[in-house]
């Protein structure tokens, strides 16, 4: 069977799923994941149907970093039958100024994207890793990139630049927004679900380890929580979010922190684990009766309300709200506290079906439609990925 290999190269895990082509249909028939790397390694992976494939535990020092994931995950992969690999699509969190689509990758392009590595240093490195590795090993399959930034470059320019000299503009420091593959799935999906609503003004909220927000009118992004990095905007599983820059001269100039050391801060110690000083993870807190878990549960919901709030102004208002991520998809008690922020807006929660995870939350008479729809970056992935290799080149 021809087949494409999707990879989604995080920060703590390796995700990958393998699609089968059938024409221009593709059908999912492997997903799988390398998790705990470099703490309690373990490898699980599932047919289409959901049938377990293997599940398996590795020795921390077994798979101790990305690189070693990518090669256990390679040594599990061959031994599957029957798939004849025709294209590896990644996902690439930063596209930077360059990139407003996906791009068939090589030497050129590669470059380019390390380039950009110190503007996501949690997850360009990792992206870039296994698109190395498979331009050695398998020279003659074709790989795309798709990127985290592209869905937004629509955005104006008086929406996407910082109020600082034109010329850092022009040299790519510009608010890009992030997590743009999972919010182009769900505008496809909310066109399915609900096409009045998904020709009207949208907010998206992808509550995740990263978090982000998007305004949508029409299905397409018009603004981001997100910026120049995916720092900016909601407090996340170890990010702060929206920081003043204050703080960062702060930090270097009155306390001595080295860059270095102010980007670990950032990136790996901040957000609700530096904030509760317990956990990076939101189901931790939840179950946790220390004042500190609740204090970062506060701070997230509250910032939800507020980024919320912006993008309703960039809307004129909202039509509806969907919920998506692990966050988003999960946890009925953090949508019910963010709809409570949203009820200015006249936002009104069906408490029964927020319980039960359905796709629609509101009550009839809400004036906001409020939808929880599981995202799909890795479909998206492969929907792109098939497409550019079909355009013939010109
Ligand atoms: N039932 C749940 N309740 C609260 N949070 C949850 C639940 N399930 C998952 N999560 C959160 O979702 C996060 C993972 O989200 P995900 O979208 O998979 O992130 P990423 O792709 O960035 O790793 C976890 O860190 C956890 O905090
Ligand atoms: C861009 C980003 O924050 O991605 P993730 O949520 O996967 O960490
Ligand atoms: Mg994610």
């Amino acid at each position: 069977m021809e087949a494409l290999l999707v990879v989604n190269a995080g920060s703590s895990s390796l995700k990958f799923q393998v699609f089968g082509i059938a024409g221009a249909d593709l059908k999912r028939e492997v997903r799988g994941q390398i998790g705990g790397i470099g703490n309690r390694p373990h490898l699980l992976a599932k047919a289409g149907d959901g049938a377990p494939l293997i599940d398996r535990s590795y020795a921390a020092d077994a798979v101790r970093d990305l690189p070693a994931a990518i090669a256990a995950a390679r040594e599990w992969l061959r031994t599957l039958d029957g798939f004849e690999l025709h294209a590896i699509g990644h996902r690439v969190v930063h596209g930077g100024p360059d990139y407003a689509q996906p791009v068939l990758i090589d030497a050129t392009v590669l470059d380019r994207l390390a380039s950009y590595q110190d503007l996501a240093p949690l997850h360009q490195p990792n992206n870039l890793a296994p698109i190395r590795l498979a331009m050695e090993i398998n020279a003659d399959v074709p790989q795309v990139a798709c990127f985290d930034t592209a869905f937004h470059r629509g955005h104006a320019k008086h929406t996407d630049c910082y109020a600082l000299p034109r010329a850092f503009y022009d040299q790519g420091v510009r608010r890009y927004g992030f997590h743009g593959l999972s919010y182009e799935y769900v505008a496809e999906r909310l066109r399915d679900v609900a096409p009045q609503v998904a020709r009207g003004r949208v907010i998206v909220a992808h509550l995740g380890s990263g978090a982000s927000m998007c305004a949508l009118r029409d299905g397409l992004s018009i603004e981001s929580t997100m910026g120049f990095t995916a720092l900016d905007g909601l407090p996340m599983g170890t990010r702060p979010g929206q920081l003043d820059p204050g703080v960062v001269l702060y930090l270097i100039i009155q306390k001595g922190m080295s860059a270095e050391a102010v980007s670990d801060l950032l990136y790996h110690d901040a957000g609700l684990k530096g904030l509760s000083g317990l956990s990076n993870d939101m189901r931790d807190l939840l179950a946790s009766d220390d004042p500190h878990a609740a204090l970062a549960i506060d701070h997230f919901v509250y910032r939800c309300g507020l980024n919320a709030g912006m993008l309703a102004a960039a809307l004129g208002g909202i039509d509806a709200f969907v919920f998506t991520a692990g966050v988003g998809e999960n946890s009925a008690p953090i949508r019910a506290r963010i709809v409570e922020g949203l009820a200015w807006l006249g936002a009104e929660l069906d408490p029964a079906a927020n319980e039960a995870g359905a796709m629609l939350i509101s009550t009839p008479k809400s004036r906001v439609a409020l939808h929880v729809l599981p995202t799909d970056e890795e479909l998206m992935i492969a929907r792109h990925t098939l497409a550019l290799i079909r355009t013939p080149a010109d």
